[in-house]
């Protein structure tokens, strides 16, 4: 039966036709299918480069190119627009195979003739060639075809190569670009071909180049889930699976292993997968990260992925402060848990009564990230402790005041039977790793970067160690918590098993690229205490430049928010693909006051309330992980809001942390801009935030 491949681009293309025009595409595409002659649909084309695109009728007004093997009965439908529209497109196309990546790509053949054509009949100028210092072998090893080798060797200046950019095959065009901008073939390589190369590449065989690219084309099963695709096109990440993202989510691994990338580049798509995949076999999953909206978040496009409820009944889909509490409610009862204030005011009072030099918050943070990330148990421990990530020296003499004022603090907990979300946690674990029957034969985590390691040692114990017992997803640019860790001090060891994904399919590069720069220099730790780095992360669809605004004052800022939002919509965006992100949580409900005020529905998020349908969502940063919009405003991004003051520990009090919320309210905001799928604006009043990109927006 001839079988019909989706590009992903066309399914992009699709969500802004009319919805009758939606439906007579899947009428097509289903009769397409069900016809032993597939190609009896399709219709030669005179005059165009490529005999191999044909043309399939919609309706009236509208028509398909479908891409036909010359052997097969692989078709893929690359394109539908008007008549017209369509025939201008494919008339100059030309189809091939990459000889570096085996992939199909597509470029207009006509324009880059014409544009060689025109070069040759310049006369020489004395200028340097863009490419003088790349060999033909390189070019050819990085996949540059006779034709583009033939262009790129005529250049003199990068202009003239991105005075082409998007008639050129997309993968040649990066590995040019790269290359004219002073990277070494090797970087280019690895940043923009990216794999290794498939063995054996037939340029004539298109139906093995698209097989070879699941993420851009895939193959549809039966009509319901080809009507479920052109429904939902957003959660196009069911069907299209990069190669690296298939090959993360499906193979066995001897232990733990992790998935990491910059923002958008599908590691939760590959959590959900896997868990899938896991619980397809019969194991019992635990799918965990750290706050509840994103667990709730997890469970909603799991139950997109999967439809079998009994699969979906092994997996659990839980914190990991709800993992740590069933574990405890099971064997302690019910109990009394501190929040954070009332924490707070305990310290406060032990401070007060030791009159001691040394802030509630100072004490709180050496009992979280010393005595409970360490499991230090006495004083003893704690007057050797080496305080990793502490920049306060301390003598011997504040250390013992210091484990005199914790030993305090454990102790007023235990007489009054108090538990903190922490100490929940080191009990579970605790209790876990007692056990000799675990809970999970497979925990899965994503958002790893925010788990403090009492959260790692419970995960740690609720599976016992062994083949696919840990999976990791994370990426610690995007680290918005006070946590860090290192994987091997709770006993996780990674041994290289880990995968790195770089193609971002959020947002586009150029709202990619200017949020990748205000973390530039920075050095960031990952998990398995190796630096992090975001080098090649890309995304391959192109738009607007990030938009800043600068306001007077506040009331200034907001209408100027109102007035940007309305004109969103005017667009034809839908209210609830606006995101409106603000540092502070009155500063986001300021500005759903000030939309509602100029006649725009708008919801204030918060642990409770989801917003409405018609509604634009004004969120704190924070609340940002795990959604993407759109269009996106990130507000008050002035000198004094962010960083926010109030978060960052004074550097006379302790240096090294004092850098590590500086870092920290850096990356919150690198979060906030990277949640815009098409459209981010950026605003202030009075002076700028210190961590803004002003110089490319
Ligand atoms: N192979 C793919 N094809 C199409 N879309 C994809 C693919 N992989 C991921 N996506 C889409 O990209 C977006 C980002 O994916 P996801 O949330 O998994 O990325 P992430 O790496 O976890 O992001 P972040 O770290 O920023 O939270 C989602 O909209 C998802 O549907």
């Amino acid at each position: 039966m001839a079988r019909l491949g989706i590009h992903q681009d066309f399914l992009q293309d699709l969500i802004r036709l009319e919805r009758p025009v939606q439906q007579k595409v899947v009428d097509t595409i289903l009769r397409f299918e069900q016809t032993a002659h597939a190609g009896a649909h399709l219709e030669k084309l005179n005059k165009i480069r490529d005999e191999r695109l044909k043309s399939i009728r919609i309706d009236r007004k509208y028509r398909g190119i479908v891409l036909a093997p010359d052997k097969g009965d692989q078709f893929t439908l690359l394109r539908v627009d008007t008549h017209d529209e369509a025939y201008e497109w494919v008339q100059n196309r030309r189809v091939s195979v990459n000889m570096a990546t085996g992939h199909m790509e597509i470029r207009d053949e006509a324009s880059i003739d014409m544009t060689i054509e025109a070069l040759t009949q310049v006369p020489t100028r004395p200028l340097k060639p863009l490419f003088h210092h790349v060999s033909d072998a390189d070019l050819i090893r990085l996949g540059i075809d006779d034709q583009i080798r033939k262009f790129a060797r005529m250049l003199t200046d990068v202009a003239m190569l991105e005075a082409l950019e998007g008639r050129l095959p997309q993968i040649q065009y990066d590995v040019l670009f790269g290359l004219a901008a002073g990277m070494s073939p090797e970087d280019v390589w690895n940043d923009v071909v990216g794999s290794a190369a498939p063995e054996k590449i037939n340029p004539d065989d298109l139906e093995a180049a698209t097989r070879r690219m699941p993420d851009k084309v895939a193959l549809v099963h039966g009509p319901d889930e080809l009507m479920e695709l052109f429904d939902k096109p957003f959660a196009r990440w069911r069907v299209y699976l990069h190669p690296l993202q298939g090959e993360a989510a499906l193979r066995s691994y001897s232990g733990a292993a992790q998935v990491t990338g910059g923002p958008g580049t599908g590691k939760t798509v590959v959590a959900l997968h896997r868990a899938r995949h896991l619980a397809r076999q019969g194991g019992r999953v635990l799918l965990t990260t750290f706050t509840a909206t994103l667990t709730r978040s997890l469970a909603e496009s799991l139950r997109l992925l999967e439809a079998d409820d009994e699969v979906l009944s092994r997996i659990d889909v839980l914190t990991v402060d709800q993992v740590a509490r069933r574990v405890l409610d099971g064997h302690s009862g019910k109990f009394a848990l501190l929040r954070e204030d009332e924490e707070m005011e305990i310290w406060r009072r032990i401070v007060r009564r030791r009159d001691l030099d040394f802030s509630e918050t100072f004490l709180r943070e050496e009992w979280r990230q010393v005595v409970l990330a360490w499991e230090i148990t006495g004083s003893d421990g704690y007057l050797a402790a080496r305080r990793l990530g502490r920049g306060r020296r301390l003598g011997s003499l504040q250390r013992a005041k210091i484990w005199r004022a914790i030993a305090e603090f454990e102790q007023e907990l235990n007489d009054r039977d108090l538990r903190t979300f922490e100490t929940v946690c080191v009990e579970a674990a605790r209790s876990l790793a007692e056990r000799d029957g675990k809970p999970y034969d497979h925990v899965i985590v994503d958002e790893a970067q925010d788990l403090h390691p009492v959260r790692w040692r419970v995960l740690r114990a609720a599976v016992a160690e062994g083949p696919d017992d840990l999976f990791i997803a994370g990426d610690t640019h995007q680290r918005i918590y006070d946590n860090r860790v290192s994987l091997a001090s709770v006993d996780i060891h990674l041994a290289g098993r880990s995968t790195r994904l770089k193609i971002n399919y959020r947002t586009t590069e150029e709202i990619l690229a200017w949020s990748c720069a205000m973390l530039a220099g920075e050095k960031i730790d990952d998990l398995d205490g190796r630096q992090a780095s975001l080098s090649g992360c890309r995304s391959e669809v192109h738009g607007a430049k990030p938009e800043l605004f600068r306001a007077s004052t506040k009331s200034a800022e907001l209408a100027h928010l109102a007035e940007t939002v309305q004109s969103w919509l005017d667009a034809g965006v839908q209210p609830e693909e606006i995101g409106i992100a603000a540092r502070s949580g009155p500063l986001a409900q300021e500005a759903a006051a000030a939309l509602t005020r100029a006649g725009i529905a708008a919801t204030h998020l918060t642990r409770d309330k989801d917003g409405a349908e018609g509604h634009v969502r004004t969120i704190t940063m924070h609340r940002m992980k795990g959604l993407e919009f759109r269009c996106v405003a990130v507000i008050g991004v002035g000198a004094n809001q962010v960083p926010a003051a109030s978060s960052i520990t004074p550097l006379e009090e302790d240096a090294t942390t004092h850098w590590n919320d500086l870092q920290r309210e850096r990356c919150l905001l690198f979060v906030a801009c990277t949640r815009a799928r098409e459209r981010l604006q950026v605003s202030w009043h009075g002076e700028p935030s210190p961590f803004l990109n002003l110089a490319s927006g």
